[in-house]
Parts: structure tokens; C-alpha cells; sequence
């Protein structure tokens, strides 16, 4: 049996009377893409928020690349890479120093950290922008860059919450292909956070979370069998879908 690359069990949250997330159960298996699909405060964000630990779990169970994170906190966050919704790069530093800094964090050694700045930018197209202050950089690029930073210790899995927001048409498709490609290329997982259907595809693993709770998760094909996936969110959560 493969080991998921996140696995989230009964999982619930409360911020004083509002209940964000409400027994979620879901899984990213390794070298997948998986959807995570919902309106704006769905519980994305709050349910990101607890895998990384900014929130603590008090319910439920985390597991990352088959560390539970409240037993293996190090080692669960070892192989998690995550790009936040909000920017996480200091603009005035060039992409080399951003990923240089987010390198030691991990503890890599300076001569290890030269060569995979190296291999992330490679991967993420940005080789001839290491000297260019973040500042500098178009907003798709920015975004590649936070990619690259999130890669900068070999993850298992990538988190992106909302990682096309704010973007124009073509640097949305461009940040999208390049997760999957790193999917497909480098055997890495994705959990894509976002509110936007356009961005799933057929073959995709879909989650669909409204109000806290999951309401289905599935193939992408399968829960859109029959009725196409706008009307599939719908039927399932009476709103209808950006
Ligand atoms: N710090 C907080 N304090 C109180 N309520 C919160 C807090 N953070 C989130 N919530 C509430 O929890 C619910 C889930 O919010 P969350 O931000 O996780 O949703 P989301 O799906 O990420 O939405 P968005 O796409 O707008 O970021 C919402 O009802 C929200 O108002």
C-alpha cells in the first residue's frame, strides 16, 4: 500500500462560535494533483492553516508523507512545501537571497543551498531572474518564484492556497502548467486550493468543501458525470461556482 502524501482525518475547527471545518476527512495521493474546491469561506485557508501548524489540531488526525504532525511535527513539515495566499518573499531581496534565506530556515548547508537554488529555479523557469530583486519580477513570476522557494527542500507535497489570485489570464495558465508539470516530472503532490473550476481537469482528484465540510471527493470526471462540473458544485452546494 503507497503511503498518501497528506492524509487528514475527522479533522474540525472553531474560531469561538463559527465552526470553519467540520470532520474533514480527505487524502492527496502521491504524485497527484488534487483540487480543493470551494467558494470563499469555504475553510481552505483555515484547513491549510492546520496543516502547517499555525493553527494547532486538536481534533482528528494530520498526516504528511505519513508523519503525524502532532507526534512528528519536524519531519511532517520536512515534506510539506507550501505557497501561501498572501505574498511570503521580502520584495527587496533579489530571488537568489529570498531562497538562499528560506534554504538555512530548513537548515541546508550553504554549498547544498547554491545547488538547489540552482535546480528549483531551473524547474520553475526563473534561471536568468536569481539576481533580480523580487520587486522586479512580474506577479506570475513572483509566484513562480514562492513556488520555487516552496521546493527549495524537496518536499512530498505542495500546498497552494489560491496561487492564480491576482493574476492575468496567461500567468494563471502558466503558474497551473507548471504545477503539473511538476507533478508529472518530478513525481511531487499537489493540494490546489482554489474557488475557480476552470483550473480542474477531468483526470484531477477533486474535493469539493462548502461550509466546512466536504461534500464530495472524487475523480473530477466522476463527480461531473452526466451534468458537466458547474452544475455538479450546484446541485451540491446551491452556489453557483466562480
Ligand atoms: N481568524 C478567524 N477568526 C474568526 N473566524 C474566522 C477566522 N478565519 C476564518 N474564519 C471563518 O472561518 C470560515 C472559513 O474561512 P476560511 O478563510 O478558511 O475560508 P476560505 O475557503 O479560505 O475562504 P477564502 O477563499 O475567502 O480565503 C469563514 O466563516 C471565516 O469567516
Amino acid at each position: 500500500m503507497t503511503t498518501d502524501a497528506l492524509a487528514i482525518d475527522d479533522v474540525s475547527h472553531s474560531f469561538g462560535r463559527v465552526q470553519a471545518l467540520k470532520n474533514v476527512t480527505l487524502n492527496v495521493p502521491p504524485g497527484r494533483f488534487t483540487a480543493l474546491l470551494g467558494v470563499n469561506g469555504a475553510g481552505k485557508t483555515t484547513l491549510f492553516s492546520l496543516v502547517t501548524r499555525l493553527y494547532d489540531n486538536s481534533s482528528g488526525a494530520i498526516r504528511v508523507a505519513g508523519y503525524d504532525l502532532r507526534r512528528k511535527p519536524s519531519q511532517a513539515l520536512a515534506r510539506l512545501g507550501v505557497v501561501f495566499q498572501s505574498r511570503a518573499m521580502d520584495a527587496d531581496l533579489t530571488v537568489r537571497q529570498n531562497l538562499a534565506y528560506h534554504a538555512s530556515l530548513h537548515g541546508i548547508g550553504r554549498r547544498d543551498a547554491s545547488d538547489r537554488i540552482a535546480e528549483v529555479l531551473g524547474q520553475v523557469g526563473l534561471s536568468e531572474k536569481a539576481g533580480d530583486r523580487i520587486s522586479a519580477l512580474s506577479g506570475g513570476q513572483q509566484r513562480r518564484a514562492e513556488i520555487a522557494r516552496a521546493l527549495i527542500h524537496r518536499p512530498d507535497i505542495l500546498l497552494l492556497d489560491e496561487a492564480t489570485v491576482g493574476l492575468d489570464v496567461k500567468s494563471r495558465a502558466e503558474v497551473l502548467a507548471l504545477t503539473r508539470r511538476l507533478i508529472a516530472e518530478n513525481g511531487v503532490s499537489a493540494l490546489w486550493a482554489t474557488h475557480i473550476m476552470d483550473e480542474i481537469q477531468p483526470d484531477d482528484d477533486l474535493v469539493i468543501l462548502h461550509e466546512g465540510q466536504v461534500l464530495r471527493r472524487d475523480r473530477a470526471s466522476e463527480i461531473a458525470r452526466g451534468k458537466g462540473l458547474t452544475q455538479a458544485f450546484l446541485d451540491l452546494t446551491g452556489v453557483a461556482p466562480a
